[in-house]
């Protein structure tokens, strides 16, 4: 059977995304969602008008969705869900502060994905992102490893990015890594970074890697500055087209996403970035790998900062 993703919210994060998922051309249908009447038809009209130039032929389909879960017969038979439905930030904003009002949203597309597409493997990006797959797990009551969330592949594309700017080496010579929340305790990780196989230290003097590191941390909030209106959109859909790709191919690739935890690392019964083997399943399994004894500190405290919050997202 051919293969079918959903992309909850045709906002800018959500249309780049189905956008990149149609040009991947693996697909047979992209089905595209929103609440706002015509938007999500006319964005898929409009790309699927792009196919003849950029050549694949996957159909993006457009629907409309009710509050009472009209439309969503659209979603059946999804391989994978992305969940963009909820608002961005503006500047001097936290995610944090988006936690109420995007929990209803996240809440009620997740209700109807469990009913629609009983069988899919979700990938959140609602922010704030740790707090969302938390909540999207609840509320859809899929197993853990079927609903993940998106943050690591980005936060690391960034810092990676930064990286070969500040070396002035081409992007695909430097392996960098970041794991924790897509937060204030994100945790960028030195000690996996390398350029063309040299480690960073060896490179950079520690408060130049640090400066790469609080940079990272603060990505989100850079591009929010500058935008005004919103958040960031081409890396992040980058980001989650890769993840549902590495699901639909079941290719075993090992990325930094939001998964459950139980017990690696010594932390227990939190969503957490971390690294993954993806597949047909969502998340095969979560790698371990060395971290320094501050890493793992960073880590852990990253782990109590979202459980601590993640606690509370059943009742919102
Ligand atoms: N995890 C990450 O790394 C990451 C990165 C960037 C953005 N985000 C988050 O992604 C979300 C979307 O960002 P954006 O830039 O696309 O915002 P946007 O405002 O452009 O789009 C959001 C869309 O969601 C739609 N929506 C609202 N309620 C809905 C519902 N119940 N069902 C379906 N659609 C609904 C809105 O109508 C809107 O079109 C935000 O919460 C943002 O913070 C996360
Ligand atoms: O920073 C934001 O609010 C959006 C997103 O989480 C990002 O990191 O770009």
């Amino acid at each position: 059977m051919g293969k079918k993703v959903t992309v909850v919210g045709a906002g800018f994060y959500g249309s780049t995304t189905a956008q990149r998922l149609a040009e991947y051309d693996i697909f047979d249908t992209v089905v595209l969602t929103d609440i706002i009447d015509g938007k999500p038809a006319g964005l898929a009209l409009d790309m699927n008008q792009s196919r003849p130039i950029e050549g694949f032929e996957t159909k993006v389909v457009g629907v409309t969705t009710g509050p009472n879960g009209e439309g969503y017969e659209a979603i059946e038979g999804s391989d994978v869900v992305v969940v963009t439905a909820g608002l961005p930030r503006k500047p001097g904003m936290s995610r944090m502060d988006l936690l109420e009002v995007n929990a209803k949203i996240v809440r009620q597309v997740a209700e109807n994905i469990a009913k629609y597409a009983p069988n899919a493997v979700v990938i959140v990006v609602s922010n704030p992102v740790d707090e969302m797959t938390a909540l999207a797990q609840i509320a859809t009551q899929f197993p853990k490893n079927r609903v993940f969330g998106q943050a690591g592949v980005l936060d690391t594309a960034r810092f990676t990015n930064s990286i070969a700017e500040t070396l002035g080496v081409p992007v695909k010579s430097v392996k960098a890594l970041t794991l924790g929340s897509h937060g204030d305790t994100m945790v960028p990780v030195p000690s996996r970074c390398t350029v063309d196989g040299k480690p960073l230290s060896d490179l950079l003097p520690a408060e130049k890697i640090e400066e790469l590191v609080v940079r990272t941390r603060n990505g989100g909030a850079e591009v929010v500055a500058l935008l005004k209106t919103g958040s960031a959109y081409y890396a992040p859909s980058a980001a989650a087209a890769r993840m549902a790709k590495a699901v639909v191919e079941d290719s075993g690739e090992v990325m930094p996403v939001c998964a459950w935890v139980d017990g690696e690392y010594g932390i227990s019964g939190v969503y957490l970035g971390v690294e993954a083997e993806l597949g047909a399943q969502g998340i095969k399994k979560v790698v371990e790998d060395k971290l320094t004894d501050t890493e793992l500190a960073g880590l852990k405290e990253a782990a109590e900062a979202v459980r601590a919050k993640q606690a509370d997202v059943a009742s919102l």
